[in-house]
């Protein structure tokens, strides 16, 4: 018996899943089930790396949704609309979802979710965090026994292959964030990545897989890589740590139901599992009750690893047909019946280290009135280093010790207020883990 997908899309992941499809040999024996049906692309004068029947490919989207043929749809087209609209409706229509897009499930997952428990189909997404690390399922099915108490993960390729050229080679910018994109890892507005949107995105399912409960993606607090400069990743160097963008959620001390959920980037110490995951690769750390700590880690970006993962779920779909039929009840460990929402606390109230550089005239004292701001705010410094100098301003870095994220940030607007009167500006401050 063979099961028919709809293909929406035809670019990076798309190609890359068409490709494993086509090619079943010393793969799974159920992929001898699965045929490509339909493939829906914007264009249909594109160049295409994989030559399929140009009979199977139309800028109709909807008529593949809608097609008594297709069993699976698998939503690769990626953003928000007319993704989610193209979702709703291959649900309406009775088809299983394989979808990698985390755009459209971090914002309307709630409305997905509601329209495929009632219609009795899954919505898998394997792809849509961590590329091709298994990460979905280990937390729906193989740490289910466990209570999670928090996720802390580098879960956006090109930010980090961006981090580890600009740490390693001294690489500009925007030259390697044309490289990631040149490579496929870019999301087709890099904004996303380069400003953390899209590991928000990741952290909200996590989270909410997790912590079971649905995440309001506007409450994740989301700082990008943007404002990190050689100097901080080379001070961190100096200091022993390596930069990263994370992504972490985490139950909140002495409140049982409220979440810290964040992205920024963030000084990791060399020691840190995370601290040597490099390039696209990604990694999550896990830690829960019994288990421990438990770590995934794998290429987070690019079509052949995230095909993987759109593969295993089509597969999944497709061992569930084969061997329960069409009319089956959903299995509650693939589906998501999530009802209430998680608090999550307001940033002010994180308690986290800092790295601040300052730069100021080098004159006497001015390390004095800085530990005076301070200490004012019960902020206590962890290390002072005055090592380099630019234009002429001595660079002064400050690490704390940890500090509710409010009392910091009213130690920088004193030091601000003082700044006007004796020259010194804030260059940069960043979280230390
Ligand atoms: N690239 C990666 O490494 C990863 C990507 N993802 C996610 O996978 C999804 C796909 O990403 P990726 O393959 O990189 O994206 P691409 O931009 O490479 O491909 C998008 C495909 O969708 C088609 N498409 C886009 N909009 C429309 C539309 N309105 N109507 C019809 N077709 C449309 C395009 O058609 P055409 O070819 O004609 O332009 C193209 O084939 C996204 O959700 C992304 O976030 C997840 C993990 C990793
Ligand atoms: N743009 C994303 C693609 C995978 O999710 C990334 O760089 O991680
Ligand atoms: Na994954």
């Amino acid at each position: 018996m063979a099961f028919k997908v709809g293909l929406l899309g035809f670019g990076t992941v798309g190609t890359g899943t068409a490709a494993i499809l086509r090619d079943r040999d010393r793969r799974n024996p159920l992929l001898q089930d699965i045929e490509i049906g339909r493939v829906g692309v914007k264009s249909l004068d594109k160049p295409r790396a994989i030559a399929l029947d140009p009979d199977l490919l139309t800028t109709d989207l909807e008529s593949i949704v809608t097609d008594p043929d297709i069993d699976i749809v698998v939503e690769l087209i990626g953003g928000l609309e007319p993704a989610r609209s193209l979702i709703l409706k291959a649900i309406a229509a009775g088809k299983h979802v394989v979808t990698a897009n985390k755009a459209v499930i971090a914002r309307y997952g709630d409305e997905l979710y509601a329209a495929a428990n009632k219609a009795g189909v899954y919505i898998l997404l394997e792809a849509s965090v961590g590329g091709g690390i298994p990460i979905i399922k280990p937390l729906k099915e193989s740490l289910g026994a466990n209570r999670i108490s928090q996720i802390t993960g580098i879960v956006n390729g090109t930010t980090n292959y961006i981090l580890t050229q600009m740490t390693e080679e001294g690489a500009d910018f925007d030259a390697v964030l044309t490289e990631a994109q040149q490579l496929g890892y870019a999301e087709a507005d890099p904004t996303a990545d380069v400003d953390g949107l899209d590991a928000a995105d990741k952290i909200a399912i996590l989270a909410s897989l997790a912590f079971g409960g649905r995440i309001d993606r506007e409450a994740i607090y989301c700082e990008g890589i943007r404002q990190v400069s050689a100097e901080d990743i080379s001070y961190a160097e100096k200091l022993g740590f390596t930069i990263k963008l994370l992504a972490i959620a985490q139950k909140t001390e002495n409140r049982d139901n409220t979440l810290q959920v964040r992205v920024h980037p963030t000084l990791l110490p060399n020691a840190h599992p995370l601290a040597s995951i490099n390039g696209v690769y990604n990694a999550v750390l896990v830690e829960g009750e019994p288990i421990g700590q438990v770590m995934f880690f794998g290429p987070g970006a690019g079509e052949g690893p995230t095909a993987s993962a759109v593969v295993s779920d089509i597969l999944a779909i497709a061992g569930i047909l084969k061997s329960a039929g069409k009319n089956t009840a959903l299995n509650p460990l693939l589906s998501c019946s999530h009802q209430d929402y998680s608090a999550i606390a307001p940033m002010e109230e994180v308690v986290t280290r800092f790295y601040a550089r300052f730069l100021c005239g080098d004159r006497p004292g001015v390390i004095g009135h800085l530990g005076t701001c301070f200490g004012k705010h019960e902020v206590s410094l962890e290390s002072v280093v005055q090592i380099g100098f630019q234009d002429k301003l001595a660079e002064i870095v400050v690490v704390t010790h940890d500090v509710q994220e409010k009392n910091f940030r009213q130690a920088l607007e004193e030091v601000r207020s003082f700044s006007a009167l004796d020259s010194i500006s804030i260059a940069s401050v960043l979280r230390v883990f």
